[in-house]
């Protein structure tokens, strides 16, 4: 069944820009059937609840086999009204936003002027016709295509057209009712209690200080130079491109999966979502190849002259990133962290992002004082090549029972130019306890009691039968010395977090996904140090499930090393639990900074670029290195204490190409519509999410997880978003000279054609991240932007000139 993290459900737009409509009239009209359920979900929910009504065309029956369906008749979907949320830029501000700048001239958001983009609003739709003619443009203006080339279409299909049954026939851009066969979402956890498995990595990552530099960024000069490549935006080029060799070898057919239409939902209630299935349609139109005219059959981006004058949502006007303006990103000043001189404080790191209604504080006041002969965990560490990993992965797929170990990571090249925070790995100093013996880099969970003092030795040896060589194995003396634990350290468990808290200090819970809960630990002898813990939430089930979350491990092992990565660090299980300790990402995941800024305003165009190239980047080594994460979406990407982006979350992750009669399925809300309807799961897939991420990012809207609108979206019909590229600021000084840098792609319409790439129904037709990361307009983005993609940068981002690094050292000594 796909999933979904929400937990109310929600049906028409709210779009976080417009904040003058009571969000009661999310249920007003239209529907014939109503449907509201709630489901507590996650350490964030909000206490926002909302009812929806689904469309009158839209009914849910139950298909026999777990899962309703809803079955789409040919009659009219009624776009339900574009609502707002009440008055949450002024009264609820983000406080470090409020300080960053004026708003715009009314002194608050603005309602999305590329809301009247929705060409096929009715009249009975009241809440098009105010936002149109705040816009001062024509719905028809809006509607004007962007691609010049391409042929549209007899006219402009309204929904109900473009979903009329008598489209399949013609062979137009007309729905291909296609049958969404059940695909349970592998659960990864049970009752079981099996061996006690242990492994150690080395972490590479921990935490990033220091500002970015251009030098930092991850593109290399080969990249930039490849960068240049001409785009070929134009549907006729983007067809040429879209049958990548990178793509697909499994992808046979094409599955235009044109579906209904509805519109968005605001994402003010973001997190009020439920699991409603989705809906078993008619059998599907395999008839309804795109051709040059239909590629795009709803595409109405708008002229980007036109809009010219438009304003984007976003109160940032000046390119001078005030101190409190990376406050807007959740980060604080960094003259809240802790700092070297202090760095035994037992405060924990004041990061805004993490204080929650779940934030449940069980420090452990009864340890005993650090031991003055902490040992640092420094050490020389060694990245598995990735035969290593292959060999490994193949072994967890045969089902290995072994024990798993893996070597350490070695201090990678590709961040030898950042500083790192964390002291526990990345020196080229052996780790050495007082005695001076060296012992591994990770967790000091050696001699803890009862139960690890048993299992580490046989760990060791069952290490050596997993690995094939002996070079694979951990040479480690660690657990020939004694470290200097806390006492309470050394007290058996009696449940699984009361075993994390044997092992780590200042254990609390800091967000929960459906099937694990994460907690952040705190190193036991290095307070500064802290880290990620992921915990099953139940024991796995069996030995087939126990593999299966072995795998997880694996992948996310394979894939360390990469800055857009999250980063593994040591595994193990207890008591039928699996554990994963990763790196700490202090500013929480993508998905809660989207809903706390998009309370406010839309994100500026430039910082959604660089969301795009931070997540491709990381997506385009997860495929370089053969793997599929398949869940992509904002809840699974985290933000680092640099704003930087990292893709986690690796439970429905698979090695490449993915084997027959493999079962995933991730969110509705970003799946792609191939893996509901061929169990097609390809890199397109990925693709797909990635770019509906992105499409969330820049339109503030709630993705739909069902209905007409969540069809429509994997139709190509992107016609009920705003505008995704924002306007140009003629204006406004965002350098200060009030000049637009040369080449500027910043409000031109590129994010729109991009994210229409992506957002191509037959996956076929989609870029690969190779030809994502190689367009001008990212190019072009990454020679201007400095800091992580959280980050504001301003407008157009930072220019290269010395007057723009002077800011930047002037924020600095400011903060
Ligand atoms: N390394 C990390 N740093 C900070 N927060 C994290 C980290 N890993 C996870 N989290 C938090 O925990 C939440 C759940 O994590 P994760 O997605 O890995 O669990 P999950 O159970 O697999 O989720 P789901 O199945 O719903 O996708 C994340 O959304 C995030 O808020
Ligand atoms: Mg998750």
């Amino acid at each position: 069944m796909c999933s979904s993290s929400h937990t109310k459900r929600r049906q028409y737009p709210l779009r976080r820009s417009q904040r003058l409509m009571d969000l009661n009239q999310a249920s007003l009209p239209l529907g014939s059937s109503h449907s509201t359920t709630s489901r507590t979900h996650g350490a964030h929910s909000p206490s926002i609840t909302i009812t929806t009504t689904p469309s009158s065309s839209v009914r849910l029956s139950n298909s026999g086999r777990g899962r309703p369906s809803l079955l789409h008749t040919a009659t009219s979907p009624v776009d339900g009204p574009i609502l707002t949320r009440p008055g949450s830029a002024r009264a609820s501000p983000s406080p470090a936003l409020s300080c960053n700048g004026p708003l715009n001239p009314r002194g608050h958001t603005t309602p999305s002027p590329s809301l009247s983009i929705c060409k096929h609003s009715r009249p009975s739709t009241p809440s098009y016709a105010p936002v149109a003619s705040l816009n001062g443009a024509s719905a028809n203006q809006a509607k004007r295509p962007y691609f010049s080339t391409m042929q549209q279409p007899e006219g402009l299909l309204s929904p109900d057209d473009a979903f009329h049954p008598s489209h399949a026939a013609n062979g137009t851009h007309a729905p291909s009712f296609i049958p969404l066969t059940p695909a349970p979402k592998i659960r990864k956890s049970n009752a079981f209690q099996d061996l006690f498995v242990t492994s150690r990595f080395g972490s590479s990552n921990q935490g990033v200080t220091g500002a970015f530099t251009p030098t930092d960024t991850t593109f290399s000069s080969s990249f930039l130079a490849s960068a240049r490549q001409p785009t070929g935006f134009t549907p006729a080029t983007v067809r040429q491109q879209s049958t990548p060799s990178g793509h697909a070898s499994s992808l046979r057919e094409n599955s235009p999966a044109l579906f209904a239409t509805s519109t968005p939902i605001h994402a003010s209630v973001r997190r009020t979502r439920t699991r409603t299935p989705l809906g078993e349609l008619s059998p599907p139109s395999l008839a309804n190849s795109p051709t040059e005219a239909n590629f795009f059959p709803n595409l109405s981006l708008p002229n980007p002259v036109q809009h010219a004058s438009d304003s984007l949502n976003t109160p940032f006007r000046t390119v001078k990133p005030f101190s409190k303006a990376f406050m807007s990103t959740g980060l604080l000043s960094k003259a809240n962290r802790t700092r070297n001189h202090n760095r035994n404080s037992n405060n924990p790191p004041s990061t805004p992002s993490k204080r929650n209604s779940f934030f449940q504080s069980v420090s452990l006041s009864q340890l005993s004082p650090l031991s003055p002969s902490t040992p640092r965990n420094h050490g020389p560490l060694e990245l598995p090549t990735h035969g290593d990993d292959v060999s490994l992965l193949s072994r967890l797929e045969k089902g290995s029972n072994s024990f798993l170990r893996f070597r350490l990571p070695h201090s990678n090249s590709r961040r030898s130019s950042r500083s790192f925070l964390g002291s526990a790995v990345k020196t080229s100093t052996p780790i050495t306890n007082r005695n001076n013996e060296a012992f591994s880099p990770c967790t000091p969970t050696r001699t803890l009691h009862p139960l690890a003092t048993t299992t580490l030795p046989m760990s060791r040896s069952r290490s050596n039968s997993l690995l094939s060589n002996k070079d694979d194995c951990v040479q480690s003396p660690s657990t020939e010395f004694t470290l200097s634990f806390p006492s309470a350290l050394t007290e058996c468990p009696s449940s699984p977090t009361e075993h994390l808290r044997t092992r780590f200090r200042n254990v609390t819970l800091l967000g929960q996904g459906e099937f694990s809960e994460v907690f952040q630990v705190e190193h036991p002898l290095e307070r500064t140090v802290k880290y990620a813990v992921k915990k099953l939430k139940v024991k796995y089930s069996g030995p087939k499930e126990r593999q299966r979350l072995l795998q997880e491990v694996g992948i996310q092992h394979a894939l360390r090393g990469h800055d857009h990565i999250v980063e593994l660090i040591d595994s193990w299980e207890w008591d039928g639990y699996l554990y994963m300790q990763t790196e700490l990402c202090e500013n929480g995941s993508l998905d809660k900074f989207l809903e706390e800024q998009g309370h406010y305003s839309r994100l500026d165009e430039f910082r959604v670029w660089k969301i795009l190239i931070e997540l491709s980047l990381g997506l385009q080594y997860i495929h370089h290195q053969n793997f599929v994460h398949l869940d992509l979406k904002p809840a699974n990407i985290m933000i680092t204490f640099e704003g930087t982006l990292k893709i986690g979350d690796f439970g429905m992750a698979s090695t490449w190409p993915v084997t027959n009669g493999t079962e995933r399925e991730g969110d509705c809300e970003y799946i792609a519509p191939e893996v509901l309807t061929h169990h097609q799961y390809d890199k397109p897939a990925d693709v797909f999410s990635l770019g509906i991420t992105v499409f969330e990012a820049a339109a503030n809207i709630v993705l739909p997880d069902n209905g007409l609108s969540w069809r429509k979206l994997r139709s190509g019909d992107l016609s009920d978003a705003p505008r995704l590229s924002s306007s140009e600021f003629r204006s406004s000084s965002s350098l200060d000279t009030g000049e637009i840098p040369a080449n500027n792609i910043i409000g031109q319409g590129g994010l729109d054609r991009i994210v229409q790439w992506m957002l191509s129904p037959n996956p076929l037709d989609r870029p690969t991240v190779d030809q994502v990361l190689t367009t001008d307009e990212v190019a072009w983005i990454e020679s201007r932007r400095k800091a992580g993609a959280t980050i504001y940068e301003g407008i157009y981002g930072s220019s290269n000139s010395s007057h723009s690094d002077q800011m930047m050292e002037d924020w600095h000594v400011a903060v």
